[in-house]
């Protein structure tokens, strides 16, 4: 009896033990913090309540941020998914490093690769001056459909002009179809692996100017190898690197900017 006690104890212990391990390894490592999150616990929720986590950011925004109120809204949405559900939104903190980019370059014309829910659209847009424009490229229409009602939710409708499609497609058009010159600033902010061929295409399409800047997110986590090679051994480009950690989580992360040199 007192024997088949302790090896209930012992496997009780056990399995405290792996789920101490489970929490400790989702905090602190970022692919095991995305596979529970982005494959587990965001199907399963989607399953119960028959509705993406994209719907639910929205309708919490659409609930509880104030209408018309940029900030409002950034904060609620980094209040759900801080404290509810985690999201690929750049987030509070690189969300600074990317608000004082915007306002060093005060850019006429802006571009964004990658607008998810809208959150960096939104936080853009509102530091531009009167006149400015951002274009928001994004390839997943669900996604399209809730950032166009963020946007408008956050009443910065007039200064974003979101194209739906794949970067890859949308950046040749820039010039003739959306009457694009060069761009001031460009936000990198898609699947890592597109960072590098469309910095690339950017440039065949004539849409860099001399001082033009690029800002790319998650350099470290989950990485973009081939852009950072590319854009560090490039003499057209002089770049500087912003240590910080993936959004929303205690995961190293940083942002590299690019100045076009011409
Ligand atoms: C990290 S999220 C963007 C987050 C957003 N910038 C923010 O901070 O709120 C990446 C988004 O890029 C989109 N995406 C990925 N590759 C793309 C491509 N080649 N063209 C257009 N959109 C793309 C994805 O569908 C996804 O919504």
């Amino acid at each position: 009896m007192l024997e088949s006690s302790s090896v209930l104890l012992f496997i009780v212990f056990v399995l405290l033990f792996i789920l101490l391990l489970f929490v400790v390894l989702i905090r602190t490592n970022g692919t095991a913090a995305l596979i529970w999150h982005e494959l587990i616990k965001e199907k399963i929720t989607n399953f119960i309540m028959n509705q993406s986590k994209e719907q639910r950011i929205l309708n919490f925004v659409l609930q509880n941020a104030v209408r018309g109120d940029p900030r409002s809204v950034m904060e609620t949405i980094d209040k759900y998914c801080s404290e509810k559900e985690w999201a690929m939104n750049v987030g509070d903190v690189k969300g600074v490093i990317l608000d004082k980019t915007v306002e060093e370059i005060n850019p006429s014309i802006a571009l964004e690769l990658g607008t998810y829910c809208g959150y960096s659209a939104v936080r853009i847009a509102r530091l531009l001056k009167a006149g400015a424009c951002l274009l928001t490229v994004e390839f997943n229409p669900e996604f399209a459909a809730i950032a166009k009602q963020m946007i408008e939710f956050a009443g910065v409708q007039d200064k974003v002009k979101l194209l739906q499609g794949p970067s890859e497609v949308i950046i040749p058009q820039l010039k003739k179809k959306y009457e694009v010159d060069t761009l001031d600033f460009v936000f990198l902010d898609h699947w890592k692996d597109r960072y590098a061929p469309d910095t690339i295409l950017l440039q065949e399409c004539s849409l860099l100017r001399k001082g033009s800047v690029l800002l790319a997110d998650n350099i470290i986590f989950p990485g973009a190898p081939e852009f950072i090679k590319y854009i560090r051994n490039n003499p057209r480009f002089q770049c500087s690197t912003y240590p910080s950690h993936l959004e929303y989580m205690k995961v190293q992360d940083a942002m590299e900017k690019a100045v076009f040199l011409g």
